[in-house]
């Protein structure tokens, strides 16, 4: 028992402001560890702090000077946030008076929380696993709505709750397999009596739409970049400035206006859409045009989609052929643009500045290729977990494909028993310290 006391007490207090920088109406300094209620009531000079009340209190420092007024909370653990005690105090949001506040915090014995560090305890007491806790950084830094439902879903158990419902599934095969090898006799046998090939089947399907709202939720934060190119002239500049909805670039009648890439960000469908206007393409001895043509044709190759403007009036030239062959082939879309002076061919994407055709079959268009029509079951992921989905993808379709082949349940086993650790990676079930440093010093301090 005395272990235990000491144990908790070797835990550190921790203290920041958890409200952002600024001025606001109200900021928050949030205590937590098993010093915060006798921090709380030393810095509220209270005897007492009634567990999940609000308590109307003037906050004092070490000399009883006082601080402001304000409202303190305390919530006992494991009924809390982070799982251990924690105490907030609501005071006025201004940057000096939190600062005081929280050096009355800091004088009473609780130190500086690092990085994410209350959420990474929340995560370490149970209180969520790896996926929630990386959605409470994915929910603050949402931008739009649909990021926001997205990180929602995750912070609510969704994307942890399917994860584990799928290395269930991996461990009820990983039994049926392994079994299998203790009996090399026996072996098609049981494999045969698992259904296991089917039922690796379903996991590769349940999988692969796992993977698909996971990459769904990455791209609603790090979103699309759509690269306007073409020949000068063709009208890029013009066609960023109406995506836009404002006079972003400079728009003239001389070929070769633009020269360095000029972007704008919009909004498909909740998904960010970078738009990035570049130097229309051709050989050109100007010395700043070609460095423009340049970084046009380095820019190309990272798109998610080129956006390849002809101008209808000028026709598909050689020029044009020339240009379109060496964009990506699987990520170029062509569109004619000045549909008022001359008619581009039938049935090809044509918009017009004088409005007809406009631009909203353009913008069906760009949803339609950018595949953002799933987005609305996404979920709240980050680049790691796609990471260890594909992993993960490969490590099935890998034990597959053996099944398939020769059916070795040796192999087979082996695969699977890597896809079940990969999937543990994602909650959290298998983590290192290496790994927890990773994820959570990209948060705020505060969180
Ligand atoms: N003032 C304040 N607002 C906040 C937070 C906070 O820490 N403080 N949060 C911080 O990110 C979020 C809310 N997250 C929270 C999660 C759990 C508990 C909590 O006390 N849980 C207990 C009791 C639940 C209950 O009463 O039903 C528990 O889970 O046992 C509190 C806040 C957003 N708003
Ligand atoms: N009539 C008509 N003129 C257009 C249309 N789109 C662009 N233009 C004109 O075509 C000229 C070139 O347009 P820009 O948008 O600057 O073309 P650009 O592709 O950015 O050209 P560079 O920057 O030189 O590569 C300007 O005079 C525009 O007003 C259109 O749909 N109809
Ligand atoms: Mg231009």
């Amino acid at each position: 028992m005395v272990g235990d006391a000491e144990d908790r007490l070797s835990v550190r207090t921790i203290a920041a402001i958890a409200t952002p920088p600024g001025r606001g109406g109200v900021g928050v300094v949030r205590i937590s560890g098993p010093r915060a209620l006798a921090v709380g009531r030393a810095v509220c000079g209270r005897s007492s702090l009634e567990p999940r009340h609000c308590h109307f209190t003037t906050f004092r420092d070490g000399q009883g000077r006082a601080l402001d007024q304000g409202l303190s909370i305390y919530f006992p653990g494991p009924a809390s946030f982070t799982g251990e005690d924690v105490v907030e105090l609501h005071g006025h949001g201004g940057p000096a008076v939190l600062q005081s506040l929280l050096n009355a915090v800091l004088e009473e014995g609780a130190e500086m929380a690092g990085p994410g560090e209350f959420t990474r305890r929340a995560f370490l007491n149970d209180r969520m696993d790896l996926t929630q806790a990386e959605a409470v950084a994915e929910l603050i830094e949402a931008d739009s709505t649909a990021a926001a439902r997205a990180a929602m879903r995750s912070l609510e158990g969704e994307f942890g709750r399917l994860v584990e419902e799928l290395a269930q599934e991996l461990v009820n095969l990983r039994i049926f397999v392994e079994g299998s090898l203790d009996f090399p006799d026996e072996d098609v046998d049981f494999l045969e009596e698992g259904r296991i090939r089917e039922r690796l089947e379903g996991l590769v399907d349940r999988f692969a739409r796992l993977r698909r709202r996971a990459a769904s939720g990455v791209r609603l934060f790090e979103g699309f970049l759509v690269v306007l190119a073409g020949r000068p002239n063709a009208g890029k500049s013009s066609l960023l400035n109406r995506l836009a909805g404002r006079e972003s670039a400079i728009v003239t009648e001389r070929a070769g206006t633009t020269r360095d890439i000029l972007r704008e960000t919009v909004t498909i469908a909740g998904f960010p859409v970078e738009l990035a206007d570049t130097a229309g393409l051709r050989e050109t001895e100007d010395l700043v045009e070609r460095e423009g043509v340049r970084r046009a044709r380095d820019l190309v190759e990272r798109a998610d989609l080129v956006v390849f403007l002809v101008d209808a009036q000028a026709g598909w030239t050689a020029e044009d052929a020339a240009e379109w062959e060496r964009l990506p082939a699987d990520r170029r879309l062509i569109v004619w643009t000045k549909a008022d002076l001359a008619t581009p061919p039938e049935s090809a994407n044509a918009i017009s500045a004088s409005g007809d055709p406009g631009i909203g079959a353009l913008e069906d268009t760009l949803r339609g290729r950018l595949n953002v029509e799933g987005g609305g079951d996404a979920l709240g992921a980050r680049k790691r977990h796609l990471e260890i989905l594909d992993r993960v993808g490969a490590d099935l379709e890998a034990a597959y494909g053996t099944l398939e082949g020769y059916g070795s349940g040796d192999l087979v086993a082996q695969d699977l028993r890597r896809a079940h650790e990969g999937l543990g990676e994602i909650t959290g079930r298998l983590h290192s310290d290496d790994l927890l440093g990773r994820i959570f010093a990209t948060f705020c301090i505060g969180k």
